[in-house]
């Protein structure tokens, strides 16, 4: 198995870091354009081998697609992250270029690959990605989803004082602050709906918060967050190389699914060999559809960037 991951950055480094440790390739590529910044984080990385005992080789190059050549899966996270006061959406005109050329290089060496797009602003980089790359739409996917439900169940396992991994829980629509959709109503503690054990209150904030988590760090940072992105585009990763059908929150192209048509959004999926295989139906209230229908609106705005630009 080899996989690339190109962008050696804050969340490039740390998702490859998580494929090397889980050992989910034999080859790793980190590919960024910045001269010797991934052979150094490869190094470095390489250097931790003999301490966490992963087999994992992992090779860093400066723009070099000739050696990520046969990748089986392709991370894309190149591209400016936010600053504090920024949103996502406001970086589309620096990393849409990014993205379209990045993606154009690696189908020459990797035509038949599965792309994870991680890069912001996600719904559109992986529209764009699907259009630029006219691979099948289930070898596209963007990762978002695996990162707001993390985020959901945190924010919930610390008002229920419970453990995160007994809570079922899911984000879909967009990856943006106004645009996520935290479905409070599906969620449960081990089978019992979380909406028994929290007040009103509750509920609201923990969805509140849940959507601008990406927005809290960044205030906090100062940059945007890298742990559990990188821990999120691994999990998917993971369910893609072994072939473990994880149903995940992924961005991909909706058709007629969800009431959409013409657009990436995120919605559960079962990942595995061949991307993302199958959407589940959450059979959504009339409410929680017309919410998603104005994610949707939101999200096709921001595509038409793409055309009004001659991306696509
Ligand atoms: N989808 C998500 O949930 C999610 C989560 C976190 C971050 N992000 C996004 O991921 C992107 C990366 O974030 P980061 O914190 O790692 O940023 P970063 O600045 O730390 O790293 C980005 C890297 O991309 C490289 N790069 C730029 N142009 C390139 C090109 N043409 N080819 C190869 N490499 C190139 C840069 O040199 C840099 O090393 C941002 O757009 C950020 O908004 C998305
Ligand atoms: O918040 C951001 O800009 C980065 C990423 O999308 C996140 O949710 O952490």
């Amino acid at each position: 198995m080899k996989i690339t991951v190109v962008g050696a950055g804050a969340v490039g480094a740390t998702c490859a870091d998580n494929i090397a440790r889980k050992e989910l390739a034999e080859e790793l590529i980190l590919l960024d354009i910045r001269e010797g910044f991934a052979e150094g984080k490869a190094i470095d990385m390489m250097q931790t081998s003999a301490l966490l005992e992963f087999d994992t080789k992992i090779k860093g190059v400066t723009n070099d697609y000739a050696a990520t050549a046969d990748s089986e899966v392709v991370v894309i996270t190149s591209g400016l992250p936010r600053k504090p006061g920024m949103t996502r959406e406001e970086l589309i005109g620096v990393n849409a270029g990014i993205v379209k050329s990045v993606t154009e290089n690696i189908l020459k060496h990797s035509p038949n690959t599965i792309i994870i797009v991680v890069s912001n602003p996600m719904d559109t980089m992986n529209y764009l990605t699907l259009k630029a790359s006219g691979l099948p739409k289930n070898r596209v996917i963007g990762m978002g989803g695996a990162l707001d439900s993390a985020r959901f169940k945190y924010y919930l396992s610390q008002e229920l004082g419970c453990s995160p991994a007994d809570l079922n829980a899911v984000v879909i629509g967009g990856h943006g602050d106004t645009t996520m959709i935290p479905l409070i109503n599906h969620a449960t503690w081990n089978s019992t709906p979380v909406t028994q054990f929290l007040s009103k209150e509750q509920q609201d904030k923990i969805v509140a918060d849940t959507m601008v988590g990406g927005a809290t760090l960044t205030k906090l940072i100062g940059t945007s967050a890298w742990y559990a992105p990188g821990a999120g585009t691994a999990f998917m990763v993971e369910s893609i190389v072994r072939d473990q059908k994880k149903l995940i929150s992924c961005g991909v192209a909706l058709e007629g699914e969800y009431g959409q048509n013409d657009i990436s959004l995120v919605v559960p999926v079962v990942l595995g060999k061949n991307g993302w295989e199958k959407i589940i139906d959450y059979k959504l209230t009339a409410d929680e559809q017309a919410t998603f229908n104005k994610s949707a609106d939101a999200v096709r705005a921001m595509n038409q960037v793409l055309t009004d630009s001659n991306l696509i």
